[in-house]
């Protein structure tokens, strides 16, 4: 049964629709993330079940209780934001013990509290502290620590690593994650980074325009996103528009591409209009010796195609492949292909989506 229930949620700001119809189950102890591009309305569905705004339609219930008249301080549901907005005036064992000082809990309590949460976010011996004396992931995990002081159901973090460095953001996602596990509190993530969201979550919330378009486990969403529109969340992708017949799918720019899609989920009503999705790292370009090794002792099916474009990003290097037509992105761990090799390439069939145009 769902800890955290959300039910055809709706919020106009001037008569725009910026929520609608928003729905998720989420199970207790499950982090779930909500991402989806720049003004989608991730922060303000954060900010309904926090209570800070209220939905013009729909319940939130947590634990079975539905939540739309409880305040915010009350309703059992602690957001954390990316600016941290710790107290500048407090120290940090103030800033840890101040929501329990509102709920009037004794000092003495609230102080073993603050110690031990100090112990867990990993920064015993800095309670004397003033926020401007720590770095941005002790900052970080001194909010994460206020808003667990309170004993919340539900965390709802709001972009809390966008404004620390890579390796730091690295370190405080395994940091969260962790410790997010080890108090099994029903937590939402709001993130636009899919690396995070991927990382972190036990299901994601694909948000486009104020709707979750889908909700599902990370390896799925990346893999058999349901539409064009959630497979960009996880990256550029290469489309080719054509139509399937037989099971061979043609592609519209000439004719050519033709590829046996028997094997792929056929989820398309109109076979004269589809666009096949093809991810980057999908395709695997070799080189003539090794197209004739394995063309003789496997199935693949291979394309010939003219390196026109080649970009060395470390650890991948990047490829624009010119194939009958079409120009397709390439990712691949080797930076031996130049620009005007010829080539051959092969394409990884279980990483393919078909969509409807
Ligand atoms: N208080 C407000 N009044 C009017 N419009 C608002 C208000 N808050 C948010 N919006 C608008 O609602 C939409 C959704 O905003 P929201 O902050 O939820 O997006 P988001 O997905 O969290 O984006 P980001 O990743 O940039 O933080 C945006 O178009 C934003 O301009």
């Amino acid at each position: 049964m769902a800890f955290l229930e959300i039910r055809n949620l709706g919020l106009s700001f001037d008569g725009k629709p910026v929520l609608e119809n928003i729905n998720l189950d989420i199970k207790e102890g499950e982090i779930v993330s909500l991402l989806g591009a720049s003004g989608c309305g991730k922060s303000t569905t954060l900010k309904t079940v926090a209570g800070i705004l209220k939905q013009d339609v729909g319940d939130i219930f947590i634990d079975g209780e539905n939540i739309n008249n409880i305040k915010t301080g009350q309703r059992g549901a602690v957001i954390v934001f990316q600016d941290y907005l710790l107290f500048p005036h407090m120290t940090v064992i103030q800033n840890i013990e101040f929501g329990m000082k509102m709920m009037k809990v004794d000092k003495s309590v609230r102080k073993e509290k603050s110690m031990k949460l100090l112990e867990t976010v990993k920064l015993s011996g800095y309670e004397n502290r003033y926020p401007n004396e720590l770095s941005g992931g002790q900052q970080q995990r001194v909010s994460i620590a206020r808003a667990l002081a309170v004993n919340p159901k539900v965390l709802l973090l709001d972009e809390p690593f966008s404004n620390l460095d890579v390796n730091l953001r690295s370190e405080m996602r395994k940091f969260v994650s962790d410790l997010q596990k080890e108090l099994k509190i029903t937590t939402i993530l709001v993130t636009h980074d899919m690396e995070e969201a991927i990382i972190m979550s036990d299901r994601i919330a694909v948000m486009i325009d104020g709707r979750i378009r889908q909700f599902d486990e990370p390896k799925k969403l990346y893999e058999k996103p349901v539409c064009r529109e959630v497979a960009d969340v996880f990256g550029e992708k290469n489309y080719i528009s054509g139509y399937i017949n037989n099971n061979i799918f043609t592609s519209d720019i000439n004719d050519k591409i033709l590829f046996d899609v028997s094997e792929l989920d056929n989820n398309y009503d109109d076979p004269e209009n589809v666009e096949i999705m093809i991810p980057k790292e999908s395709i695997n370009i070799i080189d003539e010796n090794s197209y004739l090794e394995l063309n003789s002792e496997c199935n693949n099916e291979f394309f010939r195609g003219i390196i026109v474009d080649k970009k060395y990003a470390g650890e991948n290097t990047f490829y624009e492949v010119e194939s009958e037509g079409c120009i397709l992105n390439v990712s691949q761990d080797s930076d031996r292909y130049n620009i005007n090799d010829s080539v051959y390439f092969y394409i990884d069939k279980n990483r393919i989506c078909i969509f409807e145009k």
